[in-house]
């Protein structure tokens, strides 16, 4: 269930009031995802996507109305945010704020083969490239200080419901990752949520890239170990070679350094914990009512488990 604000069509037509796309024809809700209510609207002009934000912090909206803006014109296929007759991107209904976008062809796939872990890899560097003159900045909100935070908070109730091994390895993989500095890698603007659910296929091909509200500066490297993580490790026979693929696409447009190549496989751990702790937040600390969705923290553990496995 994602439209929690119920919009009808007088409310469309005041919206739209403020846009140069013309009438609206037709409008409909969109039931993937949990965070924001999403609607696909048709008016004169096309087709778009209009979301009103649920529960994200109205002061961080304008960055992330930018960033789309400016990936979309430095050619990422992603949301364009349509401007008001003002120039503003955000629009207020309902007392909450949202935004009109482009709606970009394709979908959304649960698992991806070689070829569209190779296309992703493209995708994923063309949005490293595009961002590269971005010149407005995010921290990381789940960076060391937050992973402290949460760790403290959930390792004891970890202990009880998943067991004392499942504790001790979030208090050491926390040890070692606060023991290593990645101020020396690649920086810029990064995704940081590249699931499987935030990029759209037409067959083989990614057509676009959504959902940039956990962009932030960052290492690009750490962009890729998350979404290798999320794409491409399946914990099966075949994750290297879908690594592999991941990486030769995205080395086709950003060759990896070294010292990225080096850093992959702590970033792997790192993200791969960075993950289970939030899942465990979500877990043992619920949000209410039907926005709850738990994803599985136990499929990060096992990741965790498998890159240390290895590095
Ligand atoms: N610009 C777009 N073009 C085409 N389809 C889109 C676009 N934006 C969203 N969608 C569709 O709407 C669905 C829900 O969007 P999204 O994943 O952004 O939901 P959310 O609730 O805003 O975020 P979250 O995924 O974090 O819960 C997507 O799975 C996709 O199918
Ligand atoms: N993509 C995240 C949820 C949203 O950040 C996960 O699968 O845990």
């Amino acid at each position: 269930m994602s439209v929690y604000t119920e919009l009808n069509s007088s409310d469309f037509t005041a919206i739209l009031a403020d846009y140069n796309l013309g009438q609206l024809h037709d409008f409909q809700g969109i039931a993937a995802g949990i965070e924001n209510s999403n609607y696909f609207i048709i008016t004169d002009s096309g087709r778009y996507v209009l979301t009103i934000f649920e529960r994200m912090q109205a002061e961080e909206l304008p960055y992330f109305m930018r960033l789309m803006k400016h990936l979309a014109t430095n050619g990422l296929s992603c949301p364009d945010v349509m401007a008001r007759h003002d120039g503003s991107l955000l629009f207020e209904t309902n007392g909450k704020q949202g935004c009109i976008v482009s709606c970009l062809s394709g979908k959304t796939l649960d698992a991806l083969n070689m070829a569209q872990l190779r296309s992703s890899g493209e995708s994923l560097a063309r949005l490293h490239l595009a961002g590269a003159d971005f010149d407005e900045h995010r921290s990381n909100p789940t960076g060391p200080e937050w992973l402290a935070g949460k760790i403290a908070e959930v390792v004891e109730k970890t202990a009880s419901i998943y067991g004392r091994d499942a504790a001790e390895l979030l208090t050491d993989e926390l040890t070692s990752q606060r023991a290593l500095d990645w101020s020396s890698l690649p920086r810029g603007v990064i995704h940081g949520d590249l699931f499987v659910d935030n990029i759209l296929f037409d067959g083989d091909q990614a057509s676009g890239i959504i959902d940039f509200y956990y962009a932030h500066d960052a290492a690009f490297a750490m962009d890729i170990a998350i979404t290798l993580n999320a794409q491409a490790v399946l914990l099966g026979d075949h994750d290297q070679q879908r690594m592999d693929a991941f990486l030769s696409g995205y080395e086709k447009l950003r060759p990896l350094q070294q010292q990225e190549r080096e850093a992959l496989p702590l970033l792997l751990r790192l993200g791969a914990l960075r993950f289970w702790v939030s899942r465990l937040y979500d877990a043992i600390y619920p949000r209410g009512g039907a926005m709850t969705q738990t994803k599985d923290p136990e499929e990060y553990r096992r990741k965790l488990m498998f890159h240390r496995r290895k590095a």
